[in-house]
């Protein structure tokens, strides 16, 4: 059978009221929901919980990167929400990302922990300004790896990394890939970017895609185009 990737759309809306009329109109078989900086700051974990609570499977996108206790308790925090899947920082590093493993142990069905690599938005020029001069797919690489022996459940990277990281750990390790953007749609400030049907198939399990859906006209008829493209 065909792979089919799972869309996740991000509600990147200033705070509940102006993201709960797409909420409304969509169901958990459509897609998931993702809740980042912007709407979690406004709207908190009440927010996360009726997403949770009316069924949609939950990425609570809020990057964690600090000392090994903070993003343990912290992922904790957002695992007690139920959501089903929660990203750190890897270039927090191996100490971190195993507290936050290890902060899930006791879960009985904890959420995948999943940990960001080199951000969609940036360049292999944008990464020397930081002080690391590679191309991003190596940092990716280095970090993907630091990632799978800490025990982690799969990375975010672009979906033009993907091939390189099946090869290396297989295809139960996840890939989330934001820099999604259907062919017309605005860039934006994304960088590595593809569309969705190349990125499904890749075989990439989660799509993530925020405004093409949320900033279109119709951003219902914008998710069932993406949809529909998807199951050809
Ligand atoms: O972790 C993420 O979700 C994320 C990682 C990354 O490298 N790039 C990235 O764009 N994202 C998020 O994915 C979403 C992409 O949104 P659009 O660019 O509007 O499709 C945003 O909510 C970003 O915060």
């Amino acid at each position: 059978m065909k792979h089919k990737s799972q869309i996740f759309v991000a509600l990147d809306f200033p705070d509940a009221a102006s993201a709960w009329p797409l909420v409304r109109r969509l169901n958990p078989d459509m897609c998931g929901l993702k809740v980042g900086k912007e709407l979690f700051t406004s709207a908190g974990p009440e927010f996360v919980k009726r997403l949770v609570d009316e069924g949609f499977r939950v990425f609570l996108d809020l990057k964690f990167h600090d000392i090994p206790n903070t993003v343990a308790k912290a992922v904790r925090a957002a695992a007690e929400l139920g959501v089903w899947m929660v990203n750190v920082h890897a270039s927090g590093g191996r100490r971190m990302m195993e507290a936050a493993r290890t902060a899930l142990a006791d879960f009985p069905e904890p959420p995948l922990l999943i940990g960001v690599t080199v951000l969609t938005s940036m360049t292999a020029d944008d990464l020397a300004e930081t002080g690391i001069a590679v191309e991003p797919a190596d940092q990716v690489q280095r970090l993907a790896r630091l990632a799978a022996v800490s025990g982690l459940d799969g990375v975010v990277c672009s979906a033009w990394e993907a091939e390189q990281l099946q090869a290396e750990f297989g295809r139960d390790f996840v890939l989330v890939t934001p820099g999604i953007r259907p062919l017309g749609s605005e860039q934006g400030d994304q960088r590595r970017i593809m569309t969705p049907e190349q990125a499904q198939a890749l075989g990439i399990q989660v799509l993530v895609i925020g405004r093409p859906i949320t900033q279109a006209n119709d951003p219902m008829a914008a998710l069932q185009a993406i949809n529909h493209s998807l199951t050809l």
